[in-house]
């Protein structure tokens, strides 16, 4: 039996857009933000993923959209929001949570390949944040952004990119939450551990596995797991909550570098 964690409805009225939301984590949160009944919307680039995650949440009654858009493209996210004003007058919520990575050495990465792990994770989420900012004081509403990030406390190693760009949205979250108080906007991250979805799949199944074992809750983590503690952020009960990085990781937020995955 499906256990019920946050108050039925809890949401309604509410509506979130989601980046990378047809898949992994992104598709998580819809599906738990869209039961509460928050009307979702999703976004990444391949619009057939999109769509049938869209299809997917419809069979389970939650109101959802789609709008394939590639959050590097400064120009597809400034048509992004104006779409998504004339469409539904707006939104509440926006979840930076498309990103990623290739894993390589520090010294096997060209100057290109920096650019493009910095551009999809920083500068993406500092385009999408922006033009939803301006969004909502243009209309003179409140809202909520959350980022999602990576667990760097350590370092990551094999990740240098990843963990640069994400550790500049960390800082990013602390200074939009405190120059957007004023506007109403929260802003928050989490940083989600190792979490099993189909992104894990690049990764080396022994080494995941081995830092798993490390954790003080020595298991992978779900994806719903993050969703939960994005309603958390979401909810009424985040209201007096922003500038943190929620670590949602098992611990392994604890743990040295030398105990992480090295590419
Ligand atoms: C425990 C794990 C925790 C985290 C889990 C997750 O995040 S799960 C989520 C997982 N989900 C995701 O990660 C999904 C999102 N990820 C992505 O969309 C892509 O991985 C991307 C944005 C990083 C690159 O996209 P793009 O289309 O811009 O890439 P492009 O092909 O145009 O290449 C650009 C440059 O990068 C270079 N290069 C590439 N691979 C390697 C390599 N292995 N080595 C060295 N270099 C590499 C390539 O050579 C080129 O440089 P060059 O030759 O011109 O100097
Ligand atoms: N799984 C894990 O262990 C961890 C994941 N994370 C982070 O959580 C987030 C979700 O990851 P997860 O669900 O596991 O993996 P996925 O690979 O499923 O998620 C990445 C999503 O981002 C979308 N995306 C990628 N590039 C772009 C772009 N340029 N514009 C718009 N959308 C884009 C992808 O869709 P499309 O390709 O169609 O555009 C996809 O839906 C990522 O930021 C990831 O780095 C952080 C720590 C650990």
């Amino acid at each position: 039996m499906k256990q019920e964690i946050f108050a039925p409805g809890l949401l309604t009225g509410k509506s979130v857009l989601i980046t990378g939301g047809g898949t992994g984590i992104g598709l998580a949160m819809a599906q738990l933000l869209g039961e509460l009944g928050a009307h979702v919307i999703l976004v990444a680039r391949t619009a057939e993923t999109l769509e049938e995650a869209v299809t997917k949440l419809h069979t389970e009654h939650i109101s959802a959209d789609c709008i394939p858009v590639n959050i590097r493209e400064e120009q597809e996210v400034t048509e992004l929001f104006d779409t998504v004003s004339a469409k539904w007058g707006g939104c509440d919520f926006l979840i930076n949570n498309a990103g990623g990575q290739f894993t390589a050495q520090a010294l096997n990465i060209s100057a290109n390949g920096f650019r493009s792990v910095v551009d999809l994770n920083l500068q993406g989420t500092w385009q999408m944040s922006s033009a939803f900012a301006r969004m909502l004081i243009e209309k003179g509403r409140v809202g909520r952004i959350i980022n999602i990030v990576l667990c760097l406390q350590s370092g990551v190693p094999g990740m240098v990119h990843a963990g640069a760009a994400r550790a500049g949205v960390m800082n990013m979250t602390k200074t939009l939450a405190y120059e957007w108080g004023e506007h109403g906007i929260l802003v928050n991250a989490i940083a989600p551990g190792t979490i099993a979805t189909s992104g894990l799949k690049q990764y080396n199944t022994d080494q995941i596995q081995k830092g798993v074992s490390r954790l003080p809750v020595s298991r992978i983590g779900r994806a719903d797991e993050i969703a939960m503690a994005a309603a958390y952020l979401l909810s009424p009960a985040g209201s007096y909550i922003t500038g943190t990085t929620l670590e949602v990781d098992g611990g392994e937020h604890l743990l040295g570098a030398s105990d992480q995955i090295k590419g």
